[in-house]
Order: structure tokens, then sequence, then C-alpha cells
């Protein structure tokens, strides 16, 4: 059985004693980390005071974003090495505001996927497709040549362990969220490529969240789902009510 993944992605929200009230406020609320995963997705500034409030429970602190250098000259970058050394566990990659205003490409996802592994970081690597490509048709081939060049080069093990998350651009921030049957037949797909891929158990052990416009009225339906293990939550994790709410959805 896949243990459901709630991560709460705050994008650029909040200030830090905002924040710091949020990881007080759920900390002792979400489910056991037996029964599912709960993160907070947080921006940079914010990491070694949430990594510090949260020790002792089961709130895991990510970044949303990284470079795939240790180090260097990469004036305003983070690395890798800054976040494991601060106590981070996961890291949002290929996010699709990264992709569109960042220039983030799948060439370096994939370096960042690699980075992420050499240090101990989980993954959650983003993939979806526009609403032209929907439209068009494109949307299983779009998503499958993101998901390969992701994982590319990674060793089974690793395939296991990442977290590859499916948001429609379309349904982020837009309050239209995919139905549980469009977004299930995306993340099957993604399941059977990574079998191709990788291996039969990979395939079986990667978890694959849904991303755009969930909230706890529409999380039950999407959890419900055969290939939907978990959610990448936007605007609907900005509240600690909400978040708890989502991340008890994940453990039900
Ligand atoms: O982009 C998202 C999470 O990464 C989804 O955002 P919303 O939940 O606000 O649609």
């Amino acid at each position: 059985m896949r243990k459901n993944v709630i991560a709460g992605n705050w994008k650029m929200n909040k200030v830090l004693s905002e924040a710091e009230q949020f990881v007080e406020e759920t900390k002792t609320r979400i489910p056991s980390e037996e029964k599912a995963e709960s993160i907070v997705c947080a921006p940079f500034p914010f990491l070694p005071v949430l990594v510090e409030k949260a020790k002792g429970s089961d709130l895991k602190v990510a970044a949303q974003n990284m470079h795939y250098e240790d180090n260097g000259a990469f004036t305003g970058e983070v690395s890798p090495v800054m976040l494991k050394d601060l106590g981070v566990t996961h890291v949002v990659l290929g996010h699709s505001e990264r992709r569109e205003y960042f220039a983030e490409t799948d060439e370096t996802v994939n370096k960042k996927a690699h980075a992420a592994f050499n240090h101990n970081l989980t993954p959650i690597i983003c993939v979806g497709e526009t609403l032209e490509q929907r439209e068009n048709n494109e949307t299983m081939n779009h998503v499958e040549a993101q998901v390969k060049q992701a994982l590319s080069g990674l060793t089974e093990e690793q395939v296991k362990a990442s977290i590859i998350a499916y948001e429609p651009i379309w349904a982020i921030g837009t309050g239209k969220t995919a139905t549980s049957e469009q977004a299930n037949e995306v993340c099957t797909h993604i399941r059977n490529v990574v079998k191709q891929f990788s291996s039969e158990e990979a395939g079986e052990a990667i978890r694959l969240q849904y991303g755009g416009s969930v909230k706890p009225a529409n999380v039950d339906e999407l959890l419900s789902q055969s290939d939907i293990d978990g959610a990448l939550v936007g605007g609907a994790s900005l509240e600690a009510d909400s978040f708890v709410q989502l991340a008890e959805a994940g453990a039900k």
C-alpha cells in the first residue's frame, strides 16, 4: 500500500510570523507519519525556523525549488547542501510557475532530481499540460515526455522514492479542478510510463499526487482514485484548519 503524501505549497505567501503560527497550529493536529505524510513547502527564508518549530512532530518541511550545484557563483540561488544542512526533507522541482516564469526546463529538473538524491532530499517533481495541449489531445504525450526526462538516469531505488505531482496548468489557482477521473487517467498513464521506463516495482512504489484547486471539499474524491496517492495544494494549504483537514483526508 502506498502512503498518501499531502503537501501544501505556499508559493510566495506569508511572512515569518504567520508561517510560525501555522506550524504551531498544525503540528499536533496532523495525522501520524505512519498514516500519511504531511509536508509544508515554504519560502526559503522561513525554512530554518520552521524546521526547528516542527522538530519532534510529524510535519515535514520542504523547499519550493533549489539549484542543482552544491555551491558556486550562482547569485541568488540556494543549493541542496544548504537545504539538507537545515533539516529540510523534500524539495518541489519543476513547478509549472517555475517553468513558465523562471526558465525551468526538463533538463534542469532532471539535474535537480539527481542533486536532490545525492543529498538525501526527496524530490516532488511537477508535470502537467496547458489547456491548449489538453484541447489538442497532447496531454498524455506531453506528461509522458516530462516524466521520462525528469527521471532519466535515476536508479530504480531513486525512482521508487520519488514523488510526482500531476498538476494540469489550467486547474492551478483557477478553481477548475480536473475531475477525479481526468486526474486519475493521467496518473495511471504516468504509473504505466514509470513501469516501462524503470520497472514494474518502481511503477507500483512511486507516489503520484494530483494538484490544481484541491480543497477539503474535493480531496476525498480525488484520493479515492486508484492511482492518486496524495495532493499538492496551493491556495487551500494557506489556512491551518484547511491544511489539517486535507492532511486528515490523506490518512483515511
Ligand atoms: O500549483 C499548485 C500547487 O503546487 C496548485 O495550486 P492551487 O491549489 O492554488 O490551485
